[in-house]
């Protein structure tokens, strides 16, 4: 190797900088919830403390948050309200300013609200999930709709997990479900992302791409063990959610989990606003994108049934002319995230392919 070559390669070492925020406590476990003030004081977060939570989560953990916490720090609320989002987020943030620490209890959009507050004040952040409805409890990125669709936001990273299983057990199935959906659709999230370097030279992270395809397959095998109201269920799917943000963290972006099934849901959620829980959209939509990439598509459906999640868009009430027009809408949204549904996709193959692959 020439000199030059090496000096080179040296400089590209050399020049490599990266900055990963991961979660220092990660607890989770049957009433787990009662160990928060523990938790507030080995971090030494401050006196006082906000707690961000929504309407009906506020009843199921987040009054109980609120009471652990009363003796011993300041604690304010704020009600993260079904409005504008980034009203919502602005509004947070404010509440943020005034205090020490955030901690967010709910399901995705909670969590992400007080995510991206905590990141615009410079606040710690804890994550406390009433459901393992989404991979978002551990990441550093939040996902808000605007008129566009989705962006990804960074937000700040929780220092914290908090995670009882006993809560996230009672919730609906459907949650649980659609969290199993949100992970199995890394599968097709990170065969864009290979494409997408493959064909357009973008970054790939070889730790983020691996750790998040290992927890699919753990999810993948083990469909089988999700059962409605099982605290087991919801330890190992909440473990699961928890490394999949992890992944995110280390890639910096929502790349290894987000590919043309999260595009195809966002633009669903545009096309047909609140039909369908985010992960439930996603499983949705691998199914397609897998099938697209020549991959084992059945695979995908047979396991989102053994779970419990849907498998058509008549599942979650879309009929077949919005889920084509969202596979073809899935190229507006974020255009720079390169995927296979970004390869020229037909209205008419998009329709095939809806009459093809949903059927019951
Ligand atoms: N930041 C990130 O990396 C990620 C963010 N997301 C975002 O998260 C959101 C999706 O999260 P979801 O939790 O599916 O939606 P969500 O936050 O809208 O919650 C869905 C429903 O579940 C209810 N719920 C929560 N816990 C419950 C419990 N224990 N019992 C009964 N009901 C309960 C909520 O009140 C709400 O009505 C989307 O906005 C999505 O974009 C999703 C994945 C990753
Ligand atoms: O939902 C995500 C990962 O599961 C990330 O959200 P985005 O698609 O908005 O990046
Ligand atoms: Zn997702």
């Amino acid at each position: 190797m020439s000199a030059d070559r090496i000096n080179l390669l040296r400089t590209k070492v050399f020049d490599k900088s990266k900055w990963m925020q991961l979660p220092r406590d990660v607890v989770i476990g049957h009433d787990v919830i009662e160990q928060i003030p523990a938790v507030c004081e080995d971090l030494a977060l401050g006196d006082s403390v906000l707690i961000v939570s929504g309407g009906q989560t506020r009843d199921i953990a987040g009054k109980k948050v609120e009471a652990l916490l009363a003796g011993s720090y300041d604690v304010a609320t704020f009600a993260a309200n079904d409005g504008d989002p980034l009203e919502t987020i602005r509004k947070a943030e404010a509440a943020a300013a005034e205090a020490g620490f955030v901690i967010g209890v709910g399901g995705g959009r909670v969590i992400d609200t007080a995510k991206i507050a905590s990141y615009n004040t410079d606040r710690h952040f804890i994550s406390v999930p009433t459901a393992a409805s989404h991979d978002g409890i551990a990441s550093s990125r939040a996902s808000v709709p605007t008129a566009e669709g989705n962006v990804s936001l960074a937000a700040e990273p929780p220092i914290a997990v908090v995670a009882d299983t006993a809560v996230i057990a009672s919730a609906p199935h459907r949650l649980l479900a659609s969290g199993c959906a949100d992970i199995i659709a890394n599968y097709t999230a990170i065969l864009d992302w290979e494409l997408s370097h493959r064909l357009r030279g973008e970054p790939l992270s070889e730790y983020a791409l691996t750790l998040s395809r290992m927890t699919a397959e753990i999810l993948f095998k083990n469909a089988d063990l999700i059962k409605p109201h099982s605290e087991e269920s919801a330890w190992l799917v909440t473990k699961a959610l928890v490394s999949s943000g992890v992944a995110m963290s280390i890639a910096g972006s929502s790349r290894p989990g987000s590919g043309g099934e999260h595009k195809f849901s966002h633009a669903l959620e545009k096309l047909a606003p609140g039909k369908g829980l985010h992960g439930e959209k996603c499983g949705i939509g691998a199914i397609i994108t897998m099938y697209l990439h020549g991959g084992d598509w059945e695979g995908i459906r047979d396991s989102l049934k053994k779970i419990g999640a849907p498998t058509t868009p008549a599942g979650i009430g879309v009929d077949d002319e919005t889920a084509v027009a969202a596979l073809l809408a899935a190229r507006t949204i974020r255009p720079e995230r390169f995927t296979i549904l970004d390869m020229g996709l037909t209205e008419e193959s998009a329709r095939d392919l809806v009459k093809m692959l949903y059927r019951e």
